[in-house]
């Protein structure tokens, strides 16, 4: 395996909906209903797409972040300390606030506010916004959930609109959003989707457990999206590591190193920073996906929303294979290296 090509190229990412990372460790499995003394608290800039931002600026590769915030927003001083290249849009509500809860074993459990509605008006401004940095961009990535006031079918929108830029676009959402871009029809269809297992049995109508538990199931779920115009599907598989499906018929998965999972939150947003950041390096799908699948496990051995740094990224470690051989369930219990949950 040869070392990567320095990315080359610019990322945009836009995070329609913000958040504080708000993470509480607690002394013990949580116990409802009772008064728990927490250890460890912090709070970090967060949101999907900031994470991928975060990420590929830890590996010094160019990117920005566009987003809407107030300009004297905690997130936005936060972001602005580690010194992240933004494009924010003003907005008279604060960023919201997301919870997560770390037991000792691992197990995650994330309270995401509904954040601060956009209004027509801002809806055009963080369109505009983005449209800009886009047109000397590589990559945009549109990630996470909307807002209270976004459209549904806002992320068909923002793809057809980014169309002429040339830029590759990546998708990672979940819920009415995905499901809305995966019916708008081919023209809105990404270059690259993100879905884990919950996302894509959303997609495809079943139960998480009828994907996460069956490769034939998952693969045919696959399918449809290529047949609706999607170029390559990223499938974060918890546990298992990762799949990448090409329209044109390739199919790799690769496999983790086992780690001692600290916090899942944010190990999806870094697995598809990895890939994006393998793709401007120059790199062929497989190791695309071995990179992805790195730089998710790093994430899950790190706290709270923290991003690795390249150093911390262990390619080697990750074993990628055709197909999808012996492709064991998903751990459903415990979260384990490179689990996507959130
Ligand atoms: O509520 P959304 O937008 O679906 O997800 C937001 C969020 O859970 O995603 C990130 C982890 O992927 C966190 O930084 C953030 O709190």
């Amino acid at each position: 395996m040869k070392t990567p090509a320095t990315p080359a190229g610019r990322v945009v990412t836009l995070t329609a909906n913000p958040s504080l990372d708000r993470t509480l460790d607690l002394p013990g499995p949580l116990d409802r209903g009772a008064v728990t003394r927490l250890g460890r608290s912090s709070t970090e800039p967060g949101g999907k797409g900031v994470n991928v931002a975060r990420a590929v600026a830890a590996a010094g590769a160019d990117v920005v972040s566009v987003l809407p915030a107030p300009d004297d927003d905690p997130l936005v001083r936060a972001l602005q300390a580690l010194g992240l290249p933004l494009a924010t849009v003003p907005i008279g509500t604060p960023v919201r606030t997301n919870y997560t809860l770390t037991e000792p074993d691992g197990t995650t459990t994330k309270l995401n506010e509904p954040g601060a509605p956009l209004d027509d008006a801002a809806l055009a401004a963080l369109q505009a916004a983005l449209l800009e940095q886009a047109r000397s961009a590589r990559w945009v990535v549109l990630s996470g959930s909307l807002p209270p006031g976004a459209p549904r079918d806002w992320y068909a929108a923002l793809v057809r609109a980014l169309r002429g830029t040339g830029a590759r676009i990546a998708v990672d959402t979940s819920e009415a959003p995905l499901l809305a871009l995966l019916a708008a029809g081919p023209d809105a269809a990404p270059d690259l989707l993100k879905p884990n297992t919950e996302e894509l049995a959303q997609l495809a109508g079943l139960p998480e457990a009828a994907v996460a538990d069956d490769p034939d199931a998952a693969l045919a779920a696959v399918a449809t999206l290529h047949e609706r115009g999607v170029a390559e599907v990223l499938l974060t598989l918890g546990a298992d590591g990762a799949a990448l499906s090409t329209a044109d018929g390739g199919l790799w998965w690769a496999r983790p190193p086992r780690v001692a999972v600290r916090s899942t939150v944010g190990a999806g947003d870094c697995s598809l920073a990895g890939y994006v950041l393998a793709d401007l390096a120059g790199e062929e799908p497989a190791e695309r996906l071995r990179t992805a699948v790195a730089y998710g496990t790093a994430s899950a051995a790190l706290p709270g929303s923290a991003v690795p740094a390249p150093s911390q990224v262990d390619r080697a470690a990750v074993t990628v294979t055709p197909g999808l051989p012996g492709h064991p369930a998903p751990a459903a219990a415990a979260p384990a290296a490179g689990a996507d949950t959130h």
